[in-house]
């Protein structure tokens, strides 16, 4: 009866996924955590917790307890290090890919995916996390909508990193039967990450993606991209009113931004802390 139900929602002219599918259419480089932090230099810092570093340029009467939801230890940073390193048995590398949902490998591992619009850095992120498996293929490109199916990377038994094409300018035909498929069937999926441009803020087809996992249910987390091109006057007003949005208007939504540069590495320390936290594979300790 459920399916049914289902079957009928999804082929109705007014349901959600065909109204979706149309607008759908429409200097640290890459050192290890401590050698970053060791260095006494604030920019530096920044490097690793880019939305604290920030906080100097924000009137005195804001509040940055958001800021500072996900806070791991110098201890926690290196333990989550280690995951993305290979070494002996612990491989790291790209495992399949699918452009329909009953394509998808059969994983019991937990699973994080990245969403976005076609160009905003979801490939290039994943390469970034991946740098110290510098043997990994993720194939990034300047033209928007280049990665056309999903695709999972494994992360030895611990985690699975799933990279999904972009939502917007050329995304695939398929893109809302596969995507949504994905995000609403997909048992060991336990993050969401939707990447939002930081130059940009969010648009018209992210509100969408948003609509589409607070109806889902799914819990997300907002990543910030390219920071490294964004003055950061711009930068500051616009992670305000994205944190505004999520804090007034989303249920699904982790308070804390995540804003990265996978050019210069920003950000990227932390995350992959979130990621081995949130898949399971590390309790934080305090100090
Ligand atoms: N300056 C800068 N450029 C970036 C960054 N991340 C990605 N880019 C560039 O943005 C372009 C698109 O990057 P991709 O990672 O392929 O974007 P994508 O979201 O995977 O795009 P699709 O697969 O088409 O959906 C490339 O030219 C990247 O070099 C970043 O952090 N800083
Ligand atoms: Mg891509």
């Amino acid at each position: 009866m459920l399916r049914l139900q289902r079957v009928g929602r999804l082929a109705g002219p007014s349901c959600p996924l065909r109204r979706r599918s149309a607008a759908w259419r429409s200097a640290t480089n890459n050192a290890s955590v401590s050698e970053v932090l060791q260095r006494e230099d604030k920019k530096l810092r920044g490097v690793v917790f880019p939305l604290q570093g920030l906080e100097k340029y924000l009137a005195p009467d804001v509040n940055t307890a958001s800021f500072r939801t996900f806070s791991p230890s110098l201890g926690d940073l290196h333990r989550a290090e280690g995951f993305f390193k290979p070494s002996g048995r612990h491989v790291i590398d790209y495992f399949s890919s699918a452009i329909r949902m009953d394509h998808a490998p059969r994983l019991s591992q937990p699973e994080v995916c990245f969403l976005g619009r076609s160009n905003v850095g979801k490939s290039s992120l994943i390469k970034a996390l991946f740098s110290l498996a510098p043997d990994v293929e993720v194939r990034v490109s300047k033209t928007p909508g280049h990665t056309k199916k999903m695709n999972f990377f494994k992360v030895g038994k611990y985690f699975t990193v799933v990279d999904m094409p972009g939502y917007g300018y050329r995304a695939p035909e398929d893109f809302a039967d596969m995507v949504e498929a994905y995000l609403q069937e997909r048992q060991n999926l336990k993050r969401t990450f939707l990447l939002v441009d930081s130059l940009v803020g969010l648009q018209k087809a992210d509100d969408i993606a948003i609509e589409m996992l607070e109806e889902f249910g799914i819990p997300y987390v907002l990543v910030l991209t390219k920071i490294d091109k964004v003055p950061k006057g711009l930068l500051v007003k616009n992670v305000l009113e994205i944190q505004d949005f999520a804090e007034k208007h989303t249920q699904g939504c982790f308070p804390q931004l995540f804003p990265v540069s996978s050019i210069e590495y920003s950000g990227i320390h932390l995350l992959r802390c979130f990621i081995t936290h949130v898949t399971g594979n590390l309790p934080l300790m305090n100090s």
